[in-house]
């Protein structure tokens, strides 16, 4: 395993999470392995530090970005996250992608879209000897998802799925990956402390407390564009989905319907990047009496994500190291929101350690 050290990867959609990725490899250059650093949980992770990530091709839509090199891109059209580090120029130009479904009424609205011609991405992929692409392509984008996936699977590279279509969730998808050889982790990241890791520990901790969870709710606004592009009302259908049965599958039983709301709520601006999730969950305990906690978290949305974004990458490519196809069953429990298999978290954690252990397979 591990012969070579570096984890190559490419990106489909130079939004605000490749800024805070990108920049982010940059910011924990030289961080000490031997300390807690605070951001990460790993900064070794199976024998690859972060540093050991290299961007090797990069694509997307947006006129202001494709021919720009990423290191530029990142800071270009309406991406808006908070500066983390200044990046030298990479030497990787952003490449044309292809758009399908990529872009709803308000990206259609707000961005100029590049007239050059979208790229052959398997060749642009080979090219580029990567090992993994991650998907940030915009949530709703379900064909543009499934046309990177089925590039990935082509091209022999691993595939992280950072959005909201089900792919590694999918049966049929799932097949596919690991018929070719090629490992996945997905779908849909689940950010570091953000709203749904929260509103999941809790809803766990009234069931393990013996507190009946009669009703919930999280509300979310924003101010990037994931969130205009969420005002679109038919392209957050799999993100509620997702964001629901993430928080449901900690509690044993069905609340019923009507119970459960869940979801992004809407566009505010000046938020910019920031997301601030309003959550309430209502139960019953000793003697049927009311129990109600409520809490609002505010963070900056794309550095949220980007630090599982690190370690779903370098998990991808130890599978890849190991020659293990298909879906990468701990590394998707713990860092997405829509896993083939949902566990709790402390349990997705520890199955985690131990694939970095090599004790389990995938
Ligand atoms: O805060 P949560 O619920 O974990 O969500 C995290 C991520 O969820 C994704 O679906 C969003 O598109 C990202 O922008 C966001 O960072």
């Amino acid at each position: 395993m591990g012969e070579n050290r570096r984890v190559r990867v490419a990106i489909v959609g130079v939004g605000n999470c490749a800024a805070s990725l990108v920049q982010g490899v940059q910011y924990y250059r030289d961080a000490d392995p031997a300390t807690r650093v605070p951001g990460l949980m790993h900064v070794d992770f199976g024998g690859y530090h972060v540093r050991d990530i290299e961007f090797v091709a990069a694509f997307d839509v947006d006129a202001k970005k494709v021919s720009r090199d990423l290191s530029e891109a990142i800071f270009a059209s309406e991406n808006n996250t908070i500066k983390i580090a200044d990046v030298p120029p990479l030497g990787v130009t952003v490449q044309r992608g292809h758009t399908h479904d990529g872009l709803g009424r308000f990206y259609r609205e707000t961005i100029e879209e590049s007239d050059e011609t979208p790229v052959d991405i398997v060749a642009a992929l080979r090219e580029a000897q990567a090992d993994v692409l991650v998907s940030y392509l915009p949530v709703g984008s379900e064909v543009a998802d499934k046309f990177y996936a089925q590039a990935a699977i082509d091209a022999g590279v691993a595939f992280v799925n950072a959005l909201p279509v089900f792919i590694a969730s999918d049966p049929e998808w799932a097949k596919k990956f690991e018929d070719a050889g090629v490992p996945i982790v997905g779908d849909d990241i689940k950010s570091q402390v953000g709203a749904t890791i929260t509103h999941r520990v809790l809803a766990k901790l009234f069931e393990d407390r013996g507190v009946q969870l009669d009703r919930t709710m999280q509300l979310n606004v924003g101010g990037n564009m994931d969130f205009l592009n969420m005002k679109e009302l038919e392209r957050l259908e799999s993100k509620k989905i997702s964001k629901t049965q993430s928080v449901t599958s900690q509690v044993d039983r069905d609340l019923g319907k009507g119970n459960v709301h869940i979801g992004p709520s809407d566009y505010v601006q000046w938020l910019d990047d920031r997301k601030w999730a309003y959550v309430r969950l209502e139960g019953r305990a000793f003697g049927d009496v009311p129990l109600n906690l409520e809490y609002k978290l505010e963070v900056w949305d794309s550095p949220n994500s980007a630090g599982i974004i690190i370690d779903a990458v370098r998990a991808a490519k130890i599978a890849l190291d190991r020659g293990i196809g298909g879906p990468i069953l701990s590394a998707s429990s713990y860092f997405m929101k829509s896993p083939p298999e949902q566990y709790d978290d402390a349990t997705a954690r520890d199955a985690v350690e131990k694939f970095i252990r090599g004790e389990v397979e995938r």
